[in-house]
């Protein structure tokens, strides 16, 4: 069998070697069409040869259930109410996706930075620059999250400059949006079964903001992407591989060529817990992403308008408008004044 035609034996979902990187120009050229039509088909594929050991994925993820073992008045000490940042423990319940209640806890982190607060006549997307919350006594959380990101993001980087490469275009035509300090978010995120509504919404139906989302899942299951029918399609765990998928700036960037894919989380059965980890390769903030060149550009399709969410070049306002929606009690209490953003 090619690497090509190479699928996860449950679903379907493309797999794709990164390592085919390193290889022969035949390596590569398989790689790209892969990738090329793993992009331009579900928009989600499942990431292997990315390079990351067994040991850092346990790292992070024995930090993470030590975190989400804590006294919730430990977790709740480090709560996301205390930052006008978005950063840091948001309890279960709430959290909103596309109007309804999310059933799930996170602990909201990103690379770390003075607290910018913008000056008069600088963008409100600024408040979305500043320090993390951690626990105390857990000091292996931080240090296991901050080389994730370091490790992810050059993941992030290489698997974009192949994605551009793949569809025709200069892999670094993107670097300018990520020199300085890229805008780089990680969650650390457990569903902790069903709510008692029955809703069964883990988090739901959206895109990511960004450019890529590589995801670590655990055994259990549950994210799904929805297909141009409607249908939704289950991404079940594959062991050492991250889930990968296109964020808005790719659509925006391509002017639709390439789509953001929509996706959700089905709540685990019962009382059943289910973690993931979620990195968000983002630009700068003040990143503005300028129409790609390639050669397809003039067959591109358009971005998605729906006026329910508009899309944005300029990263910052699509990053604060997300996080302005999902995290209503951080928005009333912190920005109000930027409720019309939202
Ligand atoms: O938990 C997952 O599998 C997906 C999470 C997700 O889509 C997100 O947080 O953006
Ligand atoms: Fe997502």
């Amino acid at each position: 069998m090619t690497q090509q035609s190479q699928q996860s034996p449950t679903t379907g979902l493309p797999v794709i070697d990164l390592s085919l990187a390193d290889g022969s120009p035949e390596d590569r050229a398989r790689l790209h069409d892969a990738l090329r039509a793993a992009a331009t088909d579900v928009g989600f594929f499942q990431l292997v040869g990315h390079g990351i050991s067994a040991a850092e994925t346990t790292a992070l993820t024995g930090a993470m259930r030590a975190f989400f073992d804590l006294p919730e008045a430990d977790r709740l000490a480090v709560s996301n109410l205390n930052s006008p940042h978005f950063r840091g423990y948001t309890r279960t319940g709430d959290e909103r996706t596309a109007g309804a209640q999310d059933w799930r806890d996170q602990l909201d982190i990103g690379a770390e930075l003075p607290p910018h607060v913008p000056a008069p006549g600088e963008p409100p997307y600024w408040w979305l620059e500043g320090p993390n919350q951690w626990p105390d006594n857990l000091p292996e959380l931080r240090s296991a999250a901050l080389h994730w990101i370091d490790r992810l993001s050059g993941v992030g980087r290489r698997l974009l400059h192949e994605l551009l490469a793949a569809i025709g275009a200069r892999p670094d035509f993107y670097d300018y949006a990520f020199a300085g300090h890229p805008h780089l978010r990680l969650k650390l995120v457990r569903y902790p079964g069903t709510a008692p509504d029955g809703a069964g919404q883990g988090v739901g139906t959206h895109k990511d903001y960004g450019f890529i989302t590589l995801l670590l899942q655990d055994t259990v299951g549950g994210l799904q992407v929805e297909r141009p029918d409607g249908s939704f399609l289950n991404v079940p765990p594959m062991e050492g591989a991250f889930v990968v998928n296109l964020g808005e700036l790719l659509e925006v960037a391509t002017d639709g060529y390439l789509k953001a894919t929509s996706h959700r989380v089905v709540s685990p059965p019962g009382a059943r817990e289910r973690f993931s980890v979620p990195f968000f390769f983002n630009p700068r903030l003040d990143a503005h992403i300028e129409p790609l060149e390639f050669p397809n550009a003039h067959h591109a399709p358009g971005a998605t308008q729906d006026p329910g969410n508009p899309l944005f070049a300029e990263f910052g306002r699509n990053e604060l408008k997300g996080y302005l929606r999902a995290h209503p009690e951080v928005t009333r209490k912190h920005h109000a004044d930027l409720l019309p953003l939202a």
